[in-house]
């Protein structure tokens, strides 16, 4: 079974404090959404991987934003066990094809999309999801490329995720709204279960 199976939403959580890290993996494995990603764009991305990796064992935690190679060995050596990436360049497919950990390559066109599956990388993201053509787009690109799946990231919100999921190449979606800023920052970890419980109500097919 793939990681892209294990829940219909990825959370894409920008933490700002490694103290919010744990108790909001552990509301969002509450809800229902194991997988979670953590995105390198803070200073305390990493120790917030490290944290969740020791301490929420149901949690399956990665790291997003992976943009270099140096990337790729932080973010394994701190314990995630994906990676996901915005685009996808040669050093960065190489550096994620030697990581020994499961990868989603960002791409948005079905060239970028075809050069993966040349390498026999077929489960992508598709970012950003709503700015380069949205649910129309991929129902677009699974006509001549089938056998890609997506998980597309980037604008999707509750109210737009079950028109992605409903798509023959769609096997979960990625979006930040079930951590909201100011839920993690008052420590409102109710409201994170709450949305994240709502988000794996959400059924693909
Ligand atoms: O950080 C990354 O690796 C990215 O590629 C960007 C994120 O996937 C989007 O920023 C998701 O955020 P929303 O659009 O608010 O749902």
């Amino acid at each position: 079974m793939s990681l892209l199976d294990l829940a219909p939403v990825v959370p894409v959580v920008v933490v700002d404090d490694a103290a919010t890290a744990v108790p909001m993996a552990r509301a969002l494995v509450a809800g229902g959404l194991p997988l979670i990603e953590i995105t390198l764009r803070t200073e305390a991305a990493l120790e917030a991987v490290r944290r969740i990796a020791a301490e929420v064992p149901d949690a399956v935690v990665g790291a997003g934003t992976v943009r270099t190679a140096d990337d790729v060995t932080a973010a394994v050596e701190a314990g995630s066990r994906f990676l996901v990436s915005p685009g996808t360049t040669p050093g960065l497919l190489a550096a994620m094809l030697a990581s020994g950990v499961p990868f989603l390559p960002g791409v948005a066109t079905a060239t970028e999309a075809m050069t993966l599956a040349e390498r026999g990388v077929r489960e992508l993201k598709f970012f950003p999801a709503e700015a380069a053509g949205g649910v129309g787009y991929l129902k677009s690109l699974g006509g001549p490329l089938p056998d890609v799946r997506f998980c597309p990231t980037g604008g999707i919100t509750p109210a737009t995720a079950a028109s992605y999921l409903s798509l023959p190449n769609v096997a979960c979606v990625g979006g930040s709204w079930l951590t909201p800023a100011d839920a993690l920052a008052q420590g409102d970890y109710a409201r994170v279960e709450k949305l994240a419980a709502e988000a794996a109500a959400l059924r693909s097919r």
